[in-house]
């Protein structure tokens, strides 16, 4: 395999385009909107032409996404590196998995989380009180995805019941989500598939102490759950086996929210309305699987997003959602993408060509982002696709909906066109435009269409990558930092230079 797409030969091929004229071509307004699963996929505003699309549906064909997307669906090995599959869709669907053991561990244990859930609203769960806070504690996959997930469904939280996330080494962090907390009512939740993980493993620690210098040891075990793809692990760290729950090896850490490491949003939303969120996710699992490459949601996202970065050259993309609840998508993003398509070889070691890796993703929440970053897209020299995320009923009437998506509609007409300037300050006010962005829309925030959104971008990932042809799955490249500061924080120095060591004096560390 080689990493040579062809995408800067496609680019080249339509070198000149004037993307305001592409709109009036009404075959390509057909081809470039989509509807899946609930949501709406609008890429009328990309920098590409008609004959550039179909070209590269063709890459697509010829570099076997339909194939790999069989692979990934039926349990297959696709994780090269690591030698396993990625069974997120699994957590979503058992049944692709067959009758397996696979399939009956996940089965199981969505019982036993559920079971687990449901003493959320009984009022001797904890050793004759209830639950009044869930503190979950966890890093990276194990934070970010139930986090957003549980900000994004906000309006369907279980009532008496709050949820704090945990994440940081800053003891800070711990202290907030303690704060006022009475440990009597107070469940915590170790998420963590290796066990291993320094932030969440001393954060832990940090928690038990706090409820042993409350209720002694006696209080630890009805007050701790986790959840792990490593239970002996959790059980050394002394915790009950009957409140561990085990998820597979072959669920990333990125992609494990869907898994027993999206407890917190079993405990915090209701088992019914995770059950929502992965029938919604199911849905564009049948989408990918069976729309034609040209018709298919992720893939077209994948090809256009591929297209930007390695046939454009566009180094990042933002992500601006027009939606208080979707703040955290793109701190959600950035994980899913830049950890999983932040390589430099290709799945058989050959290194990648320039720019055949995932772009830097960042953003926030519009019309915030206007106000602060806009600027830079619209009339800065450096340039980014733009992805906007609608809502397009809030669930109510109110005058500042209408403003909130008549800004988001506004922002893409704006990249596009630009204006030309008047008056003496004319060069200072002319928008150049002819910069692209797509707009998604979701009819309301629901745990099905979240769950859609969420897995769209899962796919979307995983077709970018057969397309680089590098493995998603993997992501050695985080080991290297976490080992040297094994070796700081034990005082070995030996191979650290001349900044390092006085940065540790500096730090108080040795
Ligand atoms: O769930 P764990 O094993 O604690 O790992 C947390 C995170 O650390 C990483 O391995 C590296 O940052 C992520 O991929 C993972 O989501």
């Amino acid at each position: 395999m080689t990493s040579e797409t062809g995408m800067k030969a496609i680019a080249a091929a339509q070198a000149g385009v004037d993307m305001a004229s592409l709109l009036s071509d009404e075959a390509r307004s057909d081809a470039l909107q989509f509807e899946a699963a609930g949501l709406y996929l609008d890429l009328r505003r990309q920098k590409l032409t008609l004959p550039t699309w179909r070209a590269l549906v063709e890459r697509a064909d010829v570099l076997g996404v339909d194939e790999r997307l069989a692979a990934l669906f039926a349990g297959e090995i696709v994780n090269g590196t690591e030698q396993r599959p990625a069974l997120h869709p699994a957590c979503r669907n058992p049944a692709l998995l067959g009758e397996s053991d696979a399939a009956a561990a996940m089965i199981a244990t969505r019982k036993k989380t559920r079971a687990f859930a449901d003493l959320m609203g009984r009022p001797d769960a904890l050793d004759g009180h209830p639950v009044r806070r869930v503190v979950n504690i966890g890093i990276g996959g194990s934070d970010l995805g139930p986090r957003f997930v549980y900000d994004a469904l906000g309006a369907f939280r279980r009532e008496g019941v709050e949820t704090h996330f945990v994440s940081n080494l800053d003891p800070a962090d711990l202290d907030d989500a303690l704060e006022g907390a009475d440990p009597e009512t107070t469940l915590i939740l170790v998420i963590s598939k290796s066990f291993t993980t320094q932030e969440t493993l001393m954060n832990a620690r940090a928690a038990r102490a706090w409820i042993v210098e409350h209720l002694g040891e006696a209080g630890v075990s009805a007050r701790f759950a986790a959840a792990t793809a490593c239970p002996d692990k959790a059980k050394t760290f002394g915790l009950d086996e009957a409140r561990i729950f085990a998820f597979l090896d072959g669920v990333g850490g990125r992609y494990s929210l869907w898994s027993a490491a999206g407890l917190a949003l079993e405990t915090g939303l209701g088992s019914d309305v995770f059950d929502r969120l992965l029938k919604g996710a199911q849905a564009m699992d049948e989408h990918v699987a069976t729309a034609p490459l040209d018709r298919n949601m992720p893939v077209a996202k994948a090809l256009i997003d591929v297209f930007n970065r390695a046939g454009l050259g566009l180094p990042s993309r933002c992500v601006a959602a027009y939606s208080s609840r979707l703040e955290r998508l793109p701190s959600y993003l950035q994980q899913l993408e830049m950890e999983s398509l932040g390589k430099s070889v290709n799945a058989e070691g050959q290194p990648l060509s320039e720019g055949h890796s995932g772009p830097l993703v960042w953003g926030g929440r519009g019309s915030d982002l206007q106000h602060s970053v806009f600027q830079w897209l619209h009339q800065g020299l450096d340039e980014a696709p733009v992805d906007f995320i609608a809502i397009a009923d809030h669930g109510r009437d109110d005058e500042r909906v209408r403003a909130l998506n008549a800004n988001l509609a506004a922002q893409g007409a704006a990249l596009t066109h630009g204006r030309t300037g008047e008056g003496a300050l004319a060069l200072h006010k002319a928008i150049r435009g002819g910069r692209a962005s797509a707009t998604f829309v979701m009819d309301r925030l629901s745990p099905e269409t979240l769950g859609a959104l969420i897995a769209l971008h899962e796919h979307k990932v995983f077709v970018e990558a057969v397309i680089y042809g590098l493995n998603p799955f993997d992501q050695w490249g985080v080991e290297l930092g976490k080992s040297l500061a094994r070796s700081i924080l034990s005082g070995d120095m030996a191979g650290f230079d001349g900044p390092a060591r006085e940065l540790t004096h500096r730090l108080g560390l040795d």
